[in-house]
């Protein structure tokens, strides 16, 4: 782990993976981009959205492991306690009691397993002659919030098209989470409309860090990602990001900033739950 970081800082880095069709490949990658960012003091590491299988429902079943001891789930385990990093590891399809998630699994500097996210929100969009897709052809959802400890306090983690809903994002600001990051893989046509604009504004409604880490484009793949993996800080502003290309994005990560943030503004503390629910209440 960094010596750079204090109990009020850490260095995250998100690993725009290039993506290709062979597992071992993607994980081997995986493994030295990972020891590469800690390397260069990241604290926090995190993978793309699919980042051991193309993103599409017709390569899930043939992708798609168990969460236990399986390859992936071992190579992750592996690069998190050899980086001795904590480790967003992205997700990959993942098979269970015969259904199909799309799964991000976390892990600590030494290893062990610290949470499950399973996708909540499945991406079935269809914007006439631009993008059509039906994870629910193939996926089932998870059902549950996610969230983990670190030395610096709480993340909250979410998969792509669960930032469109902010609901998620505001329960892990309620419970006190200072980040909310997001493995995620936009495409060509919402990647320009809206990747970062759904990170500013759950950044700046939530006065929280706020990220989303993209595979790299392969303009071959049937599916084509935006990439731009972006930090924001608690005040809407884009502190780091990336092009297309594969690369890791760093950003020092202030909690100094949510303070600052919350006391100018202070709409954390003015909300008016006597008008309207909160929606932590009972999550
Ligand atoms: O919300 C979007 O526009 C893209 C979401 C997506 O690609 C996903 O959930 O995998």
């Amino acid at each position: 782990m960094s010596t750079a970081a204090s109990s009020r800082s850490f260095k995250l880095a998100l690993v725009q993976l290039l993506v290709t069709s062979s597992k071992e490949a993607n994980l081997r990658n995986a493994r030295s981009k990972v020891l590469e960012a800690a390397k260069n003091g990241a604290n926090v590491v995190v993978l793309p959205e699919c980042f051991n299988s193309p993103y599409g429902t017709q390569y899930f079943p043939q992708y798609a492991e168990p969460l236990e001891n399986s390859p992936s789930s071992r190579a992750l385990q592996e690069m998190a306690r050899d980086a001795k990093v904590y480790l967003i590891g992205g997700s990959f399809p993942e098979e269970k009691e015969k259904k199909y998630y799309n799964t991000c699994t976390i892990w600590d500097p030494k290893g062990e397993r610290l949470g499950v996210h399973r996708k909540i929100h499945l991406f079935d969009i269809d914007v006439p002659n631009k993008i059509t897709f039906k994870e629910s052809e193939i996926l089932s959802p998870g059902s549950s919030p996610t969230s983990f400890l670190t030395p610096w306090g709480r993340i909250g983690v979410g998969i792509c098209y669960d930032i469109r809903f902010p609901e998620l994002a505001m329960i892990a600001a309620r419970k006190g989470c200072v980040a909310m990051i997001y493995p995620g893989a936009f495409n060509m046509t919402t990647g320009p409309l809206h990747w970062e604009l759904l990170q500013r504004a759950r950044a700046v409604d939530n006065q929280i860090y706020v990220s989303a880490c993209s595979p790299a484009r392969d303009p071959n793949s049937s599916y084509i990602a935006w990439g731009h993996s972006t930090v924001v800080d608690p005040l809407g502003v884009v502190v780091a990001t990336t092009d297309e290309k594969e690369s890791i994005t760093y950003a020092d990560i202030d909690l100094e900033k949510i303070d600052e943030a919350r006391q100018n503004i202070p709409v954390t503390s003015q909300r008016r739950f006597d008008v309207y629910p909160d929606v932590s209440a009972g999550n």
